[in-house]
């Protein structure tokens, strides 16, 4: 699993408990998911489909700096599958796992388009 984004959990970040809000996290997630396919695929327009069970294993505190880190489970013909495990930057503990999120490619009806993707790519090499 890759980690590309770091987040540092702020004030405005908190629950009333003075840990990491759980939506504020998945927001974060949500983004990233995108973020990952709109590269992946070429496409800025991608939506998010499906997530699958959240489990949230620790919390974070102000001042933690975590990370976030997306996988390819598998290329599907309009979508992408993807899973999310989110971990404290400085002991790695893990604070989330999400084994499935699916995102699916869509023209500019909305509707779900092959992307014709099957694999990973890297921009680098795009880039040749
Ligand atoms: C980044 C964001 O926050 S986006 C905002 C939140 N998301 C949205 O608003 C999306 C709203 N939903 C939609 O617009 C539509 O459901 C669409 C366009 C995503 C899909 O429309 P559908 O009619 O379901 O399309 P279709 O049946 O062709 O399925 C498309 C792909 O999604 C997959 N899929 C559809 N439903 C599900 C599901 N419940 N679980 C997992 N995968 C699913 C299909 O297997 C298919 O994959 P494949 O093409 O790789 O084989």
């Amino acid at each position: 699993m890759r980690f590309h984004t770091r987040k540092w959990v702020k004030p405005e970040d908190l629950n009333a408990n003075g840990t990491l809000f759980g939506g504020k996290l998945l927001e974060w997630i949500d983004e990233e998911a995108a973020l990952y396919t709109i590269i992946q695929l070429e496409n800025p327009k991608v939506v998010t489909k499906y997530i699958s069970e959240i489990d949230f294993k620790a919390s974070a505190r102000q001042g933690d700096i975590i990370e976030i880190g997306i996988d390819v489970v598998k290329f599907g013909k309009a979508s992408l599958t993807l899973s999310c495990e989110v971990r404290n930057k400085m002991t790695h503990e893990t604070i989330i796992t999400i084994s499935n999120i699916v995102m699916v490619n869509v023209g500019p009806d909305g509707k779900a388009k092959p992307h014709g993707k099957t694999q990973i790519e890297y921009v680098v090499d795009r880039l040749k």
